[in-house]
Formats: structure tokens, sequence, C-alpha cells
């Protein structure tokens, strides 16, 4: 049967190439930095452009679809996932790391059609890997095909998570505590790279056995979890339910047994949704 969305995905991969570019243009030039949401939620004038870019790209070649970009939301967008065709997208996820030149930053595009994500792309431009997905189809990076790690044993694991963007402390102190507790089932190690998409791409390359994370947004996940389902692996919430691209939560994981492992561990408390947006 014919594939209706590979155009859509060639475009996507073109699109996140060019992007690539263009931040990896930026690092050579000084980055103003502004904040969004708190002092550390950073953005840049390149996560606006490389945003407006793609965006611009998409529309003249396919003129209905919908978006979901981070810096149109935080400029006032509505974040609302319906059943059109919706172009899912983070400029650049990873900003603090562009900001400091800490070598992991990935442009990360998702599509959604009924709520489902049908194809995603992230490139990790300072590496030049191009992670793809297409829903049922397998993961592939630069071509190559994906396989999640096949270790069951979580203390034969590495597990990839991050801090986030909130100080408030009592999120800080519930993050440290499901923390702790994952550190000490014991794991081999704990690891975060800084941007969501490319640690749902460890997972995917088998390099971690799984991800996790509380206040992650809808432009974080959508890409990164269709190329960590489509290379076998598992996808839940924290809670230990079916994932909700909108919820702000993931464990993304090799295996059914890490990710309800990881679950027990977590303090599974909820952020504002990304679609409440009078409480983001
Ligand atoms: O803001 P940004 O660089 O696109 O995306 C970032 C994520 O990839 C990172 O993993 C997470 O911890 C931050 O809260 C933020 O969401
Ligand atoms: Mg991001
Ligand atoms: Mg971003």
């Amino acid at each position: 049967m014919a594939d209706v969305w590979q155009t859509a995905m060639d475009h996507a991969v073109g699109a996140a190439r060019r992007a690539g570019q263009v931040v990896r243009e930026a690092l050579q030039d000084d980055r103003k930095v502004m904040t969004k949401s708190s002092s550390v939620d950073l953005v840049t004038q390149t996560d606006q452009k490389v945003e407006q870019l793609i965006i611009q790209s998409v529309k003249e070649k396919f003129p209905t679809h919908r978006f979901i970009g981070e810096e149109s939301v935080a400029a006032g967008e509505s974040c609302v996932l319906t059943d059109a065709p919706t172009w899912i997208i983070d400029p650049i996820d990873g900003t603090t790391n562009f900001v400091h030149a800490f070598p992991f930053v990935a442009v990360s595009i998702g599509f959604s059609v009924n709520k489902q994500v049908e194809f995603g792309v992230v490139f990790s431009c300072l590496e030049d890997k191009m992670f793809t997905a297409r829903r049922g189809k397998g993961a592939f990076c630069n071509g190559e095909p994906l396989q999640v790690s096949d270790q069951e044993d979580i203390k034969q694991s590495i597990i990839a998570t991050e801090f986030g963007s909130s100080r408030d402390p009592d999120a800080v102190d519930r993050i440290f505590s499901s923390l702790r507790n994952v550190l000490c089932i014991p794991v081999h190690g704990v690891r975060g790279a800084g941007t969501a998409a490319i640690n749902m791409c460890l997972v995917a390359s088998g390099c971690v056995e799984a991800y996790y994370e509380i206040g992650i947004h809808v432009w974080d996940i959508a890409a990164g979890s269709l190329i960590v389902s489509e290379a076998g692996g598992v996808l839940m919430d924290v809670d230990g339910g079916p994932l909700d691209l909108m919820s702000r939560r993931i464990v993304a994981a090799n295996s059914r047994t890490i990710a309800e492992r990881i679950v027990r561990e977590i303090d599974a408390f909820g952020p504002p949704r990304d679609d409440e947006p009078l409480r983001r």
C-alpha cells in the first residue's frame, strides 16, 4: 500500500538537515540569550529563526497542515493536539547545551495524524546523525536500522534522565528523590545528554536502557518517542499508564520489564499539561 505520509517525511528530513546547518553556523557567532518561563528556561534568536524556517517550508508544501512549535507556543499560539495532520517541532532541543556549546543539540520534528505519531525525525546536528522512524517501518540512524538493548536486568543498565528547567524546590526535591531511588536500585549509571530527543535516540540505539523525565513538553518527545518504539522499545507514563503526549511525563525503555521497574521508583507528580494553556 502506498505510504501517504512518505513525502511529508522526506520533507521533514530535508528541513531538519537545513535547520541543523543553521544551528551549526550559529554556534560560531555570539548567542544572545533570552529567558521564557524562568531564568533557566533559555531561548535564542536561533531557536526562533529555525522554527520559522521549518514552518514556512512546510506551509509552502502542505498548506492545510497544522503546527505545534515550541517557540510559537511561547509566543502565544495554542498547544492543542487535534486529529488533523500536525507538525510538532522543537527547533533546538538542548538550547542550554547550544548556549554553552555543550555538544548535544537536536532538531526534532514529529508528525501526528489522529493524535498518533506517524513519523519522527531527530537530527543530532553536531554529531551529524539523522534519526528517523516511520510508524510500522522501523527506526534508523543515517539509514542504518536501530535496535534497543536486550538487557532485561536493571542492575546492569544505564538510565538517562534530566533535571528539567523547574527550580521550584518542591519539584526539585521530588525529582532528586526519584533519581536517588533509581540510582540506588543500583544501576550501573545515570546519564543525561541535555536533550530529551537525543536521550530517546540513545535508548533506540541501545546505548542506554531507558530514559525518563517529568516536565518535558510534547515537542521534546513527539519524534523521539516513535524512534524508541520503532526500535523495539516501550513507552509509558511515569505512573505506569499509557503514554500521553501532552502529559509532560515519559518513560521510554528497551523493555516493559525495565520500564515498569523504573515506574516503581518514580514519584509521579504532574506539572500542568501542555494542553492547559492558562496553567502553563
Ligand atoms: O528547551 P529545550 O532545550 O528545547 O528542551 C529541553 C529538553 O530537551 C531537556 O531534556 C529538558 O530537561 C528541558 O526541560 C527542556 O525541555
Ligand atoms: Mg526541547
Ligand atoms: Mg527547544
